[in-house]
């Protein structure tokens, strides 16, 4: 198993925003993390990351108990808000940054270092852009910049916290299709997704969060239901299948 959340619960100014969380997410899978707004996702990814620690339970990565930051920096790569880029910095800088967990103190990058940066921008589409302040992009190639970066940091475990977001549909889908190829290679990919069709078509498995608990874990086509759709989405929704996967018609909010 590459991520073991067990019991977590997670209490934030005296209130606990997660309880008793259990997720399991398997080497090489696409894992989807979903759920209404507030319902705990980003918190789960904090946690995970160590941006906060639990007050109860425990959070196991790639084998390693609780294994230490930097420990964790080179397994573990997060696209996450808070480490957005106010300074002057170029694209290419920015993914650069994914290599620091890998050198030694005062090391330098090599050829190889400089190699996965490129494949980073490439896989992104982001070669073009490689020598532009990263406070002049779009939204959306903000984001893919944020990916490349977490790319560049070779994890074993991939976290995304909503990467489709900014994104046209070209990029959506493209980073979409990344992330499973990225899969198909071994990673493990852990991702928070608004759009339950992205999460039917991509997701090898899910997980429903709904105010901090865990609802439902499985397939797509295990979790989702009409019923699920209404009770924690607020949707009313019609399910068909196609390919084996789920793909839903929403008719609009309940
Ligand atoms: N630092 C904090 N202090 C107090 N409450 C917080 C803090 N961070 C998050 N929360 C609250 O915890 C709950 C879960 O937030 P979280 O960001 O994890 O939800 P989410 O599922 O990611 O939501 P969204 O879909 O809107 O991004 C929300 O009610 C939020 O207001």
């Amino acid at each position: 198993m590459s991520v073991r959340v067990r019991g977590a619960r997670v209490e934030l100014g005296g209130r606990a925003f997660l309880s008793d969380v259990d997720v399991e997410v398997r080497e090489g899978e696409v894992f989807g993390l979903v759920g209404p707004n507030g319902s705990g996702k980003t918190t789960l990814l904090r946690a995970l990351y160590r941006a906060i620690e639990p007050t109860a339970g425990t959070i196991e990565v790639a084998g390693q108990d609780q294994p230490g930051r930097r420990e964790l920096a080179r397994i573990l790569a997060a696209t996450v808000q808070e480490t957005e880029n106010r300074a002057a910095l170029t694209v290419r800088e920015v993914v650069t940054q994914g290599r620091l967990p890998h050198l030694g103190l005062l090391e330098r990058m090599r050829a190889a270092d400089r190699r996965i940066v490129d494949e980073s921008l490439r896989a992104t589409g982001l070669l073009d852009a490689a020598e532009r302040d990263v406070r002049t992009l779009s939204g959306g190639e903000r984001q893919r910049a944020a990916i490349a970066r977490a790319l560049a940091q070779q994890p074993r475990v991939l976290v995304l916290d909503e990467p489709t977001n900014h994104l046209d549909l070209r990029h959506q889908y493209s980073i979409l299709r990344l992330l499973r190829d990225l899969a198909s290679d071994g990673l493990t990919v852990l991702i928070t997704l608004h759009d339950l069709r992205h999460a039917a078509e991509f997701c090898d498995r899910i997980v429903v969060l709904h105010e901090g608990a865990v609802t439902r874990t499985g397939t797509p086509t295990e979790v989702l239901d009409e019923n699920l759709l209404a009770e924690v989405f607020g949707i009313r929704a019609r399910l068909a299948h196609h390919n084996g996967r789920p793909t839903l018609d929403v008719d609009g909010a309940l």
